[in-house]
Protein backbone atom coordinates (compact mmCIF):
# COMPACT_ATOMS: atom_id res chain seq x y z
CA UNK A 1 0.00 0.00 0.00
CA UNK A 2 1.57 3.45 -0.57
CA UNK A 3 1.03 5.64 1.98
CA UNK A 4 1.57 9.90 2.24
CA UNK A 5 2.46 11.15 5.56
CA UNK A 6 1.76 15.21 4.99
CA UNK A 7 1.63 17.28 7.86
CA UNK A 8 2.36 21.01 9.28
CA UNK A 9 4.15 21.65 12.37
CA UNK A 10 5.14 24.60 14.08
CA UNK A 11 7.15 23.66 16.95
CA UNK A 12 7.81 19.85 16.34
CA UNK A 13 5.53 17.96 17.78
CA UNK A 14 3.89 16.95 14.91
CA UNK A 15 6.88 16.40 12.59
CA UNK A 16 7.97 13.98 15.48
CA UNK A 17 4.55 12.27 14.97
CA UNK A 18 4.85 12.12 11.12
CA UNK A 19 8.33 10.52 11.55
CA UNK A 20 7.36 7.39 13.87
CA UNK A 21 4.55 6.87 11.37
CA UNK A 22 7.42 7.21 8.80
CA UNK A 23 9.23 4.31 10.54
CA UNK A 24 6.62 2.07 10.67
CA UNK A 25 5.22 2.35 7.10
CA UNK A 26 7.31 2.93 5.15
CA UNK A 27 5.43 6.03 3.79
CA UNK A 28 6.45 8.95 1.87
CA UNK A 29 6.65 12.06 4.44
CA UNK A 30 5.98 15.56 2.64
CA UNK A 31 6.13 18.56 4.88
CA UNK A 32 3.27 21.20 4.58
CA UNK A 33 4.72 24.49 4.23
CA UNK A 34 3.57 27.68 4.22
CA UNK A 35 4.88 30.33 1.74
CA UNK A 36 5.50 32.75 4.48
CA UNK A 37 6.64 30.96 7.59
CA UNK A 38 4.68 31.49 10.49
CA UNK A 39 6.74 34.08 12.96
CA UNK A 40 9.30 32.78 15.19
CA UNK A 41 8.11 34.42 18.32
CA UNK A 42 5.17 31.84 20.19
CA UNK A 43 2.80 34.80 21.24
CA UNK A 44 3.14 36.56 17.78
CA UNK A 45 2.35 33.27 15.94
CA UNK A 46 -0.51 32.32 18.03
CA UNK A 47 -2.07 35.88 17.40
CA UNK A 48 -1.42 35.38 13.54
CA UNK A 49 -3.19 31.84 13.58
CA UNK A 50 -5.86 32.62 15.93
CA UNK A 51 -6.92 35.76 13.09
CA UNK A 52 -6.53 33.15 10.26
CA UNK A 53 -8.56 29.84 11.91
CA UNK A 54 -10.69 33.35 12.37
CA UNK A 55 -11.24 34.32 9.46
CA UNK A 56 -10.67 30.69 7.53
CA UNK A 57 -7.70 32.19 5.75
CA UNK A 58 -5.90 29.60 3.82
CA UNK A 59 -2.25 30.87 3.45
CA UNK A 60 -0.55 30.07 0.02
CA UNK A 61 1.98 26.83 0.76
CA UNK A 62 5.80 26.99 -0.44
CA UNK A 63 5.66 23.93 -2.44
CA UNK A 64 2.98 22.88 -4.69
CA UNK A 65 1.93 18.91 -3.49
CA UNK A 66 3.04 16.07 -4.69
CA UNK A 67 0.95 13.36 -6.66
CA UNK A 68 -1.49 11.98 -4.86
CA UNK A 69 -2.83 9.84 -7.84
CA UNK A 70 -0.52 7.13 -6.73
CA UNK A 71 -0.79 6.76 -2.93
CA UNK A 72 -3.83 4.89 -1.34
CA UNK A 73 -4.21 6.83 2.16
CA UNK A 74 -3.28 9.74 3.03
CA UNK A 75 -2.30 10.51 6.42
CA UNK A 76 -2.40 14.08 7.30
CA UNK A 77 -1.09 15.62 10.84
CA UNK A 78 -1.76 19.06 12.21
CA UNK A 79 -1.56 21.02 15.58
CA UNK A 80 -4.66 21.69 16.99
CA UNK A 81 -4.50 25.31 16.32
CA UNK A 82 -7.42 27.05 18.54
CA UNK A 83 -9.63 23.36 18.00
CA UNK A 84 -9.40 23.27 13.97
CA UNK A 85 -6.53 22.55 11.87
CA UNK A 86 -3.88 25.10 11.23
CA UNK A 87 -4.52 27.06 8.46
CA UNK A 88 -1.98 25.33 5.95
CA UNK A 89 -3.49 22.14 6.20
CA UNK A 90 -6.74 23.51 5.24
CA UNK A 91 -5.20 24.99 2.42
CA UNK A 92 -3.63 21.47 1.40
CA UNK A 93 -7.14 20.12 1.85
CA UNK A 94 -8.89 22.57 -0.15
CA UNK A 95 -6.35 22.56 -3.17
CA UNK A 96 -6.23 18.91 -3.21
CA UNK A 97 -8.48 16.11 -4.89
CA UNK A 98 -8.39 13.08 -3.00
CA UNK A 99 -11.18 11.51 -4.87
CA UNK A 100 -12.43 9.49 -2.11
CA UNK A 101 -9.13 7.95 -1.16
CA UNK A 102 -9.31 7.32 2.97
CA UNK A 103 -7.83 9.86 5.25
CA UNK A 104 -6.38 9.25 8.49
CA UNK A 105 -5.84 12.47 10.70
CA UNK A 106 -3.27 12.89 13.47
CA UNK A 107 -3.38 15.80 15.69
CA UNK A 108 -0.88 17.09 18.57
CA UNK A 109 -2.72 19.57 20.99
CA UNK A 110 -2.26 21.17 24.45
CA UNK A 111 -4.97 19.44 26.26
CA UNK A 112 -7.54 20.19 24.02
CA UNK A 113 -8.01 16.77 22.31
CA UNK A 114 -8.95 17.03 18.56
CA UNK A 115 -11.12 19.83 19.07
CA UNK A 116 -13.68 19.95 16.05
CA UNK A 117 -11.08 18.70 13.45
CA UNK A 118 -12.56 16.08 11.76
CA UNK A 119 -15.66 17.90 11.47
CA UNK A 120 -13.73 20.82 9.88
CA UNK A 121 -11.56 18.24 7.86
CA UNK A 122 -14.81 16.97 5.94
CA UNK A 123 -16.62 20.30 5.95
CA UNK A 124 -13.28 21.34 3.55
CA UNK A 125 -13.37 18.17 1.60
CA UNK A 126 -17.03 16.63 1.54
CA UNK A 127 -15.57 13.71 -1.07
CA UNK A 128 -12.72 12.68 2.01
CA UNK A 129 -13.51 9.23 3.45
CA UNK A 130 -12.34 9.77 6.88
CA UNK A 131 -10.57 6.94 8.84
CA UNK A 132 -10.13 7.00 12.81
CA UNK A 133 -8.24 9.92 13.93
CA UNK A 134 -5.26 10.12 16.29
CA UNK A 135 -5.23 12.93 19.34
CA UNK A 136 -1.59 13.23 20.78
CA UNK A 137 -0.66 15.68 23.64
CA UNK A 138 2.50 17.59 22.49
CA UNK A 139 5.20 15.27 21.55
CA UNK A 140 3.14 12.17 22.70
CA UNK A 141 5.57 11.41 25.34
CA UNK A 142 6.93 7.75 26.00
CA UNK A 143 3.91 6.14 24.91
CA UNK A 144 3.16 7.55 21.65
CA UNK A 145 4.83 4.19 19.42
CA UNK A 146 2.39 2.21 20.85
CA UNK A 147 -0.83 4.36 20.31
CA UNK A 148 0.41 5.36 16.97
CA UNK A 149 0.80 1.58 16.42
CA UNK A 150 -2.78 0.37 17.45
CA UNK A 151 -4.23 3.31 15.36
CA UNK A 152 -2.70 2.37 12.43
CA UNK A 153 -3.42 -1.45 12.87
CA UNK A 154 -6.90 -0.34 13.64
CA UNK A 155 -6.84 1.85 9.90
CA UNK A 156 -5.46 -1.37 8.26
CA UNK A 157 -2.74 0.67 7.82
CA UNK A 158 -0.27 -1.78 9.33
C1 LIG B 1 -1.45 29.21 17.21
C2 LIG B 1 -1.60 28.09 18.19
C3 LIG B 1 -2.88 27.75 18.65
C4 LIG B 1 -3.05 26.67 19.52
N1 LIG B 1 -4.33 26.35 19.92
C5 LIG B 1 -4.52 25.25 20.69
C6 LIG B 1 -5.84 24.85 21.09
O1 LIG B 1 -6.85 25.49 20.77
N2 LIG B 1 -5.98 23.72 21.83
C7 LIG B 1 -4.90 22.96 22.22
O2 LIG B 1 -5.08 21.94 22.87
N3 LIG B 1 -3.63 23.32 21.87
C8 LIG B 1 -3.41 24.44 21.11
N4 LIG B 1 -2.13 24.79 20.75
C9 LIG B 1 -1.01 23.92 21.17
C10 LIG B 1 -0.58 22.98 20.06
O3 LIG B 1 -1.70 22.30 19.49
C11 LIG B 1 0.37 21.88 20.57
O4 LIG B 1 1.45 22.44 21.26
C12 LIG B 1 0.88 21.03 19.40
O5 LIG B 1 1.47 19.83 19.89
C13 LIG B 1 1.91 21.77 18.57
O6 LIG B 1 2.28 20.99 17.46
P1 LIG B 1 3.56 21.38 16.58
O7 LIG B 1 4.75 21.33 17.51
O8 LIG B 1 3.62 20.30 15.53
O9 LIG B 1 3.37 22.73 16.01
C14 LIG B 1 -1.93 25.90 19.93
C15 LIG B 1 -0.65 26.28 19.50
C16 LIG B 1 -0.48 27.36 18.64
C17 LIG B 1 0.89 27.75 18.18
Amino acid sequence: MNILIAYFSYTGHTKGIARQIQALTGGDLFEIRPAIPYPQDYDTAERQGRRETRDGYHPPLAEPSPDLSGYDALLLGTPNWFNTAAPPVATFLAENDFGGKPIALFCTNGGGGLGHIPADVKALRRDAKLLDSLNLYEDGGAGAKAKIADWLKKNGLM
